[in-house]
């Protein structure tokens, strides 16, 4: 099988709200893909489906050959947001705590992540910056030897100093043998890194393709071609 992820006719309705109108999606082994958008997109919608935290309304979605559920979690690295540490934890806290929930978390790595990303496992989580927090979310998404990554605006809201550091340790902590899936408005920083782009409006794919051949056949950078599709 070629695509850890495939995705038929999905639809996602709240009320009466489309968030997601009919998206298909394959999405290749071995690849980093942008799923590129504003505010409002669907970004969210389509990974909270796939991560298993929303159902969908419509559609087939199928992750390494798999309905959602206890085995694509299994292989799937995704931290949603910050809830699950407590104000009373040190990182050495928040390691143990992953450390015991998945059987392929690897130790060593996350402690080189931590030193490259200048953290310490003594520090308080409430100590933490909104930047640090971002890398420790990182590094410890990056530990698992997972299938899929999914990484939710992982650059948003840090500086730029932070941001390389988040787009270095995401480049070599990353092996072919799985793929990965970042949302992004931050379009311009992020684009070198991914080999396919999709660009959602309003719920629906507005274009996508591999990045390069985009380039070359419209002659501009992902990130005029997001300019040009969301007019920003
Ligand atoms: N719980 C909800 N109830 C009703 N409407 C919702 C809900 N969650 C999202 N929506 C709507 O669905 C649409 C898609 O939202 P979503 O959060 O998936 O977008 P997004 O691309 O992730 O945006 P952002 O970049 O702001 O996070 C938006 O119009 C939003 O208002």
């Amino acid at each position: 099988m070629k695509n850890i992820v495939e995705i038929n006719g999905l639809t996602k309705n709240y009320f009466n709200k489309k968030a997601l109108n009919n998206i298909n999606l394959n999405i290749q082994k071995g690849k980093v893909v942008g799923i590129l958008g504003p505010n409002g997109s669907g970004k969210t919608t389509l990974i909270k489906i796939l991560t298993g935290l929303l159902r969908e309304t419509k559609g087939e979605i199928l992750i390494d050959g798999h309905k959602v559920g206890v085995y694509t979690k299994s292989i799937v690295s995704y931290l949603s947001d910050k809830n699950f540490l407590y104000n009373w934890m040190a990182i050495r806290d928040a390691f143990g705590f992953f450390k015991d929930f998945y059987e392929d978390f690897d130790d060593e790595k996350f402690k080189e992540l931590l030193d490259f990303m200048k953290l310490g496992m003594d520090m308080k989580i409430t100590t933490l910056s909104k930047g640090m927090h971002e890398k420790l979310n990182l590094s410890l998404v990056l530990s698992r030897n997972a299938k899929l990554y999914i990484l939710d605006e992982p650059i948003a809201g840090v500086d730029p100093v932070a941001r390389d550091q988040i787009l270095d340790a995401i480049i070599n902590n990353y092996n072919r043998s799985s793929s990965m899936l970042i949302t992004t408005h931050l379009v311009r920083d992020m684009e070198s890194i991914f080999d396919d782009v999709v660009f959602l409006r309003e719920g629906e794919i507005a274009l996508m393709g591999s990045a390069e051949a985009l380039r070359e056949e419209k002659g501009k950078c992902i990130d005029d071609i997001y300019k040009e599709i969301f007019g920003v």
